[in-house]
């Protein structure tokens, strides 16, 4: 089945997650869950501080292991993995990062540049600015190319941190919190961003975030997670007309701020 809108392939799941558990201790953070994203959709995960969202986005990247269950990217069972074939997976599955994570003694170009001379050797200095100058485009910011990141505003940095990461045009991009932190209008900018970065790079995502307004703006469906496990899984408006319990405290939560 494929959505006519977006070109969601709902037969071929980029992310499969079932059943999985993690504990630190006798904490356990993630209770059972069962999670899946579809080649080209853009699914919102939404929970309060401490939930295991980040827990959960490290062990898709296969930075933390599951105690039991199974975690399924791009047809690679992530714990089986070697760790060569692991780094290879890890270049299709793009992390953006909260803070932005860009060099700070570096420009925006050189910024860029880094990720593809420390992993595609073999691309020409001609391929590497050619690269760097489409990505730039793409994130609406080709004036900033020789600047520092101490030159540029909160939002600015954000949309190059996501350039960064869509450099080696991963397959898959995880964004942890893309608004946090960003005033209306340019929350509604880096919104537009992660929708137009879907058309141009084929990428399907989860986005983490608080911000009802980023995740009713970007995403397919939104999963609602509580205590370790999803709560609520939808489109927005399936998740949020009901309105019960914790899905509506967080509703009005978000629209009292
Ligand atoms: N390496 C670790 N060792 C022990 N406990 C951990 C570890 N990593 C996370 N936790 C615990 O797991 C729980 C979930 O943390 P996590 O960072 O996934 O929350 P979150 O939903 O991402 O929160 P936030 O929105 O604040 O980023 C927290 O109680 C945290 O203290």
């Amino acid at each position: 089945m494929t959505d006519s809108k977006h070109h969601i392939f709902k037969e071929n799941e980029v992310i499969r997650i079932r059943d999985l558990y993690k504990s630190f201790g006798d904490k356990h953070v993630l209770t059972g869950i069962d999670l899946d994203l579809y080649q080209g959709e853009n699914l919102a995960v939404l929970g309060r501080s401490g939930t295991g969202k980040s827990v959960l986005i490290k062990i898709i990247i296969g930075l933390l292991q599951q105690d039991s269950g199974t975690v399924t990217v791009l047809g690679e069972d992530v714990n089986s993995l070697s760790y060569p074939d692991l780094r290879a997976l890890r270049l299709k599955v793009g992390f953006s990062f909260q803070s932005s994570a860009l060099y700070d003694s570096m420009t925006v170009r050189e910024n860029l540049a880094f990720p593809l001379k420390r992993n595609n050797k073999s691309m020409s200095r001609g391929q590497i600015e050619k690269t760097v100058s489409i990505v730039l485009d793409a994130i609406g910011l080709p004036e900033t190319i020789d600047q520092y990141p101490a030159e540029l505003s909160g939002g600015q940095k954000k949309r190059i941190g996501i350039g960064r990461t869509l450099i080696l045009r991963p397959e898959i991009m995880l964004y942890d919190e893309p608004t946090s932190g960003l005033d209306p209008i340019t929350s509604t900018e880096l919104n537009n961003l992660i929708v137009s970065v879907r058309e141009r790079f084929n990428t399907s995502s989860i986005v983490i975030t608080h911000d009802l307004t980023c995740a009713k703006t970007v995403a397919d469906r939104v999963a609602v997670m509580d205590d370790g496990n999803f709560i609520a899984i939808g489109t927005f408006d399936e998740v949020f007309s009901a309105q019960k319990g914790l899905v509506k405290s967080f509703y009005d939560y978000n629209f009292i701020q």
